[in-house]
């Protein structure tokens, strides 16, 4: 069963189409990733996935029940960490989490047992008597995660998570949400950082301009991106020479690092060719690797403006 149906998913407001007729759907226990450049739509989708937008036109299904007619049920079932805090400033953190729980009908001893493991599991229990104003940005995160948390609800949904936080925390709220999906959450993550949705995600999408540009699982988008990338290490004071490069190497020249020249190449290409190239214009190579796209290029590749958006259309 499908955990999140979107169906021909339209929003405007007034004469901007912020999302364009949005066809796709998450498996349950999927750790999806939702990619796209700024402006493309993903806060809108998320948001009317849970209740807070509602679209011009179409349909939204939450383990099979729809937002808007059932909205209840819905609501139950997902959990929204938002990119940021918006709390009353008057109670600590424990009497929000309980007070969370509370509009999801949690009360007594399960209630605060739950409150305190959410506490523990977040590193929050020596915090949990402080205002939110009191909190870190590292806190403020984590006490978003526990406040979507507190109903245990089967799909969670987190919008940029880790915007913002250092390494350590960004490492932990990882570890935590690839435990939460291991325990057969599905988990739908929205980034900027595209070496964590590598890292994280089963499936993801890519949208632009309100649209899906790809959907794939990110192993197959990765695969059958049309490149590969060549590192060719050479001394320092061949770069430092200055050098020219035949135009077809220079072409396909994406970085110079202080000692490596790195090629984008169609995979068609025989490597033995470039080899040819590279010793015909007499680069002097000390070391060659090569390797396929990573999400980042792919995504660079996929939303340089050109051509035709195609999504799934059908739902
Ligand atoms: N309440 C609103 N009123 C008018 N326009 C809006 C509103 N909310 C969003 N938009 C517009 O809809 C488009 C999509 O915005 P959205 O926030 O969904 O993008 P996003 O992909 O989440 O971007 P980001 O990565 O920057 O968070 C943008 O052009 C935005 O300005």
């Amino acid at each position: 069963m499908s955990a999140v149906e979107f169906c021909n998913v339209k929003k405007q407001y007034a004469d901007l189409h912020a999302l364009k007729g949005v066809s796709f759907s998450v498996e349950e226990g999927a750790f999806f990733g939702l990619l796209g450049p700024n402006g493309a739509g993903k806060s809108t989708l998320i948001n009317a996935m849970s209740g807070l937008v509602v679209p011009t036109s179409g349909s939204i299904n939450v383990m099979g029940k729809d937002v808007i007619s059932d909205y209840r049920v819905t609501r139950r079932a997902l959990g929204l960490v938002p990119q940021e805090l918006i709390a009353d400033p008057f109670f600590n953190i424990r009497e929000l989490l309980r007070l969370q729980s509370g509009y999801f009908g949690l009360k007594g001893a399960v209630q605060n047992a739950w409150v305190d493991e959410l506490l523990e599991r977040l590193a929050l229990t020596e915090k949990a008597n402080a205002l939110t104003h009191q909190l870190s940005g590292g806190m403020k995160r984590r006490a978003l995660i526990a406040m979507a948390l507190v109903h245990k609800p089967q799909v969670l949904v987190l919008d940029e998570p880790t915007a913002g936080v250092d390494v350590d925390l960004r490492r932990t709220l990882w570890e935590f949400t690839r435990e939460l999906h291991d325990k057969g959450h599905t988990i739908i993550l929205t980034t900027h950082y595209l070496e964590e949705a590598e890292a994280l995600c089963d499936k993801v999408a890519i949208m632009q301009k309100g649209q899906i540009k790809a959907l794939d699982k990110t192993s197959a988008l990765l695969s059958k991106h049309a490149y590969r990338y060549l590192k060719v290490s050479v001394p320092r004071a061949y770069l430092q020479a200055d050098l020219p490069l035949p135009p077809a190497l220079r072409g396909m020249l994406v970085e110079e690092e202080s000692s490596a020249l790195v090629f984008k190449i169609e995979k068609e290409v025989l490597l033995s060719e470039i080899l040819g190239q590279l010793h015909q214009a007499q680069v002097p190579i000390e070391d060659i690797s090569s390797r396929d796209a990573t999400l980042e290029e792919v995504f660079i590749d996929l939303t340089a403006d050109k051509g035709e958006l195609k999504g799934e259309g059908k739902c």
